[in-house]
């Protein structure tokens, strides 16, 4: 148990004995620097070492706060390169204030993310240039087609002009959507718009991708096609961390868990110690998070039976 009262499962963190209970309390925030005056990241090499593990995101004392409610409660993580990271939690858990901070997209009010060892605030052009993110609310040039989309994308990203419209050209083979390319993404469906956001994510072939909720919306067939494009960059040693509430697809995908409730981080490590001797994932979850043999449903006496 860490000090954050988490369950580390990462191979590196010391023995220590495993609760399954976590205190839902939030701990007050810490005497921390505004990240603006982070004390100096240190000069971590590209392939970061961890002992023997690479670490593709290295979190420190993660803290936000959106007026009096503390969305991420000072969080440490080390999420391991070349693995299928989930990020699961509740709702409100702050998976996506967490994401958001990862990925540059939100200041956190203190605490260090190093994305392959650079500081995400301090080298914000160069991180850009090493992930690729699918946001939640994703927010698309909406009168653009799906295919000027990813060449605006690419010439944004410095891409040489023919080996963009190469990767274009996969892109939408892949993902089936090269008989939509020239359809304005204002009409795509919901799982189109997933689809060529991972597109632009995936463009300048990011080292880590991060995903808020990238199978939400999307029917099995594309889903299975997003997956086998997943599973295809993760084997080329890339690393992928992303949000979802489905624990049975986490569960199916993910190699490295991370469990999130009120803010804090309640389990991180390989999926199968983090499920235990749970008879799922989705039963170790409920159980982290404090869920479980909540009968919700035996308060709305009045519900069902149409008796008014
Ligand atoms: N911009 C904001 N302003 C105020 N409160 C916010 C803001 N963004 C998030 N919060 C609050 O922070 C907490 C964490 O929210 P967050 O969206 O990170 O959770 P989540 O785990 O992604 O939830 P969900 O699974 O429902 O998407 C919630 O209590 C939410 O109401």
């Amino acid at each position: 148990m860490t000090d954050n009262g988490e369950k580390d499962l990462s191979p590196t963190a010391p023995e220590v004995p495993i609760s399954r209970t976590a205190p839902p309390g939030v701990a007050a925030p810490p005497e921390a620097s505004p990240a603006s005056e982070a004390p100096e990241a240190s000069e971590v090499p590209e392939a970061a070492v961890n002992g023997e593990r690479r670490v593709a995101v290295r979190v420190r004392g993660l803290w936000k706060s959106f007026g009096e409610q503390v969305a991420v409660s000072g969080i440490d993580l080390d999420l391991p390169a070349g693995h299928f990271v989930g990020l699961v939690g509740p709702n409100g858990a702050g998976k996506t204030t967490t994401l958001s901070m990862l990925t540059g997209l939100l200041r956190p009010d203190s605490g260090t993310v190093e994305v392959v060892g650079r500081d995400v605030w301090r080298d914000p052009v160069d991180i850009k240039a090493r992930i690729g993110v699918l946001p939640e609310g994703l927010r698309l040039f909406e009168r653009l087609s799906g295919r000027e989309l990813l060449t605006y994308m690419g010439r944004m990203r410095g891409l040489d002009p023919a080996e963009l419209e190469r990767r274009g050209d996969q892109l939408l083979d892949v993902l089936d959507l090269s008989t939509a390319q020239h359809k304005l993404v204002v009409d795509y469906s919901t799982g189109m718009r997933k689809k060529i956001g991972l597109a632009t994510a995936l463009l300048h072939n990011p080292e880590v991708l991060f995903l808020d909720e990238p199978f939400e919306g999307v029917d099995p067939v594309s889903a299975q096609v997003i997956r086998g494009v997943l599973e295809r960059y993760i084997a080329s040693g890339a690393t992928v961390v992303f949000s979802s509430h489905v624990m049975e697809l986490v569960e199916s995908l993910c190699d490295w868990v991370a469990v999130m409730a009120a803010g804090r981080i309640r389990a991180h490590g390989p999926t199968a110690e983090v499920r235990g001797d749970a008879e799922s994932l989705h039963h170790a979850f409920l159980e982290l998070v404090g869920a479980q043999g909540n009968p919700a449903g035996t308060r709305l006496d009045w519900l069902g039976g149409g008796a008014g």
